[in-house]
């Protein structure tokens, strides 16, 4: 019998990083959760319990909290970008370091008819969530942007129907009903030269447009829809990945009331949900 040590990293996660640039009394906030992880040689620290190799978990926790004064936060993809690096040059075994970071935005409390609200209290915004996953090897580096959680809802202008039909389905078909997701998208770049926080804010833009304007034949379209309109309107961007849950909106039958429900009153149901998830490549990538 022969056994072996597969895949594997290691490193922390979600370190929920603060970071408040208060170099005028205007403060800013960057709301961070930080995970990062090592791979390469550890084979001993399994195998042979040697962990001289081993940059310890609590270390790639502390470089994440430095990072954010000694590099600071301009985008979370630089700051990922920065830690990442870090972590490989501590780190003589490692061959890759995968960084990943998600922030929290923060609006500032409007006061009175200031409309450039609060200079250092804040609000939680709620809604979806900016992400970044950064991947360095010695040799090369990708970063991916995303957001999650971002949920959208048509109350018509969707349609499915014309699907493939077997002795276990019912669905009826629809030519108007709610779609409603919480989108993941996922986009990768093909450098780094890239303006991370501009950029991000088109492809979010760009991914709501799309929803709201296309006529919706299925999720899948949809997100094809989307998926093109980035590539088109980013040419830094090499790729796109959407996980979408079918947030699915069951009319309520209110005949027994003798109340008629033309498309007006509907169960939100959480589960189970379709989940419908695809990528959007360049051709040439
Ligand atoms: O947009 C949809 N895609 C599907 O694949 C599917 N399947 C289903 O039951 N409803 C839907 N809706």
């Amino acid at each position: 019998m022969s056994i072996r040590l597969g895949a594997n990293r290691y490193g922390k996660s979600e370190s929920r990083v603060v970071r408040i640039v208060r170099d005028t009394a205007r403060h800013e906030i960057h709301d961070l959760n930080v995970s990062s992880w090592l791979r390469g040689d550890f084979e001993d620290a399994h195998v042979a319990g040697d962990q001289s190799a081993v940059l310890p978990t609590d270390s790639q926790k502390n470089t994440a909290f430095a990072y954010a004064k000694e590099h600071g936060v301009s985008s979370i993809e630089d700051y990922a970008l920065a830690l990442g690096r870090r972590l490989l040059e501590a780190s003589p075994a490692a061959t890759g370091a995968l960084t990943r970071v998600e922030e929290y935005a923060w609006d500032r409390i409007s006061v009175g008819d200031d409309a450039r609200g609060h200079d250092h209290a804040f609000v939680r915004r709620g809604g979806d969530v900016r992400t970044t996953e950064v991947d360095r090897s010695r040799d090369s580096v990708q970063v991916v942007s995303g957001l999650t959680d971002l949920i959208v809802l048509k109350s018509t202008g969707s349609q499915f129907q014309g699907f493939l039909k077997d002795d276990y389905t019912t669905l009826p078909e629809t030519d108007d009903r709610i779609l409603a997701t919480a989108l993941t998208a996922t986009w990768r770049w093909s450098g780094v030269d890239v303006d991370w926080n501009s950029t991000y804010a088109e492809v979010r833009a760009t991914l709501l447009e799309t929803f709201a304007t296309t006529y919706s034949r299925a999720l899948q379209e949809t997100l094809w829809a989307m998926g093109r309109a980035v590539l088109e309107s980013q040419p830094g961007i090499a790729e796109i990945s959407f996980s979408a849950p079918n947030k699915h909106h069951l009319l309520v039958d209110l005949s027994p009331f003798g109340v008629a429900n033309d498309g007006e009153v509907f169960i939100a149901a959480d589960r189970p949900y379709g989940l419908i998830e695809a990528t959007v490549t360049r051709d040439d990538e």
